[in-house]
């Protein structure tokens, strides 16, 4: 058993179709804070510090699992959408560029990071006209305002894109083939 800290939906998802047993526990922390005081840092570099200190914020006798999403877009960092019509302030400032998604997972153990792992995926974004975007968030707000980038890529979020490079399990928000790796090397999954 191994606990998940996170609210994540999709993470939550990924973990139960893997077969995993595990205990969902959000984890209580000021993300910009953390941020703040990495100025200057890739965004690798900053979404595998979330993904450690969330795995750190959760006390457990078990492996505590963290993770983090974040999105750049024309060297811009793109936060969550706060409401549907910074929703399509975002999808417009997407449209026809390359979004870089990276997503990190690291793994604690007793209070410390035993394990960690940074991932990214590629994604060309076509031109979106100003009608798609509003047929798109009739169709997907508020769901996407919970998901980096503004899409769900199980959903209509496929409709953005014509070019993706990078593993599924990136996209949808943590890398789950080196977390199972991970996990099988902390013998909570069999060989
Ligand atoms: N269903 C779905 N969710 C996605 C997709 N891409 C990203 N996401 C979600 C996964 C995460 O819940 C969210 C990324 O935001 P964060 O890394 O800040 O995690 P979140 O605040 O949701 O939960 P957490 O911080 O782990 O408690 O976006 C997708 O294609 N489909």
């Amino acid at each position: 058993m191994i606990v998940l800290a996170s609210k994540s939906a999709s993470r939550r998802t990924m973990l139960e179709a893997a077969g995993v047993q595990f205990e969902a526990r959000a984890a209580d922390l000021d993300e910009r804070a953390i941020e703040a005081g990495m100025a200057g840092a890739r965004p690798d570099q900053i979404a595998l510090a979330l993904a450690e200190a969330k795995a750190l914020a959760v006390t457990a006798d078990e492996p505590v699992l963290g993770s983090d999403s974040l999105v750049v877009v024309g060297n811009r960092r793109f936060d969550k959408p706060r409401d549907r019509a910074e929703a399509a302030e975002h999808l417009r400032q997407f449209s026809g560029k390359v979004m870089q998604l990276h997503s990190a997972a690291a793994i604690a153990k007793a209070g410390k990071v035993v394990w960690s792992h940074p991932a990214m995926a590629m994604l060309s974004v076509r031109e979106l006209s100003d009608d798609f975007i509003e047929r798109y968030l009739d169709a997907e707000w508020p769901e996407v305002g919970y998901c980096v980038g503004v899409f769900r890529i199980e959903a209509r979020g496929v409709q953005l894109f014509d070019r993706i490079e990078g593993d599924q399990f990136t996209v949808l928000g943590m890398p789950l083939l080196p977390v199972l790796g991970a996990l099988r090397d902390l013998g909570e999954l069999p060989q």
